[in-house]
């Protein structure tokens, strides 16, 4: 069983906090608690990432991989989660970084 408990503070840096609890299912014990932002981060990309493989890359002709631009708006966690998952599998022709 697992529980995550998420605060979202848009003001504050990084805006995202929590923690992830992992009971064990057959005796209630309580068996991890975990960072939320990096699971959030890792798997919210992962996600995005998933996603856009199979509503454009797949589609995509030769030419538009070959002339692929990433565009990573905001540079933080998410940002850079997604920068890292997104540069690790594919190969993109320019990554462009927009920070406030
Ligand atoms: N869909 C999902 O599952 C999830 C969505 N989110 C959302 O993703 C967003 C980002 O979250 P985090 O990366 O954790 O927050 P963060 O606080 O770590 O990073 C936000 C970044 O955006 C930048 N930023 C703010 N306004 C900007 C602007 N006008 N131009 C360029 N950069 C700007 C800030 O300087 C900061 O570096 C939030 O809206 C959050 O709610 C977060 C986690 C999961
Ligand atoms: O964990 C998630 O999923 C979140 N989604 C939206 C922003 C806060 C965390």
């Amino acid at each position: 069983m697992c529980v995550k408990t998420i605060t979202s503070f848009p003001e504050s840096s990084p805006a995202i906090d929590g923690a992830v609890s992992l009971f064990n299912s057959n005796n209630g014990r309580l068996l991890l608690i975990a960072d939320a932002k990096e699971i959030t981060a890792r798997r919210t990309a992962t996600a995005s990432f998933l996603a856009t493989q199979l509503l454009a890359f797949k589609k995509w002709k030769n030419e538009q991989k070959e002339n692929a631009i990433l565009t990573i708006l905001g540079c933080g966690v998410q940002g850079r989660a997604h920068l890292d998952v997104f540069t690790q599998l594919f190969k993109w022709n320019k990554v462009k970084k927009k920070k406030r």
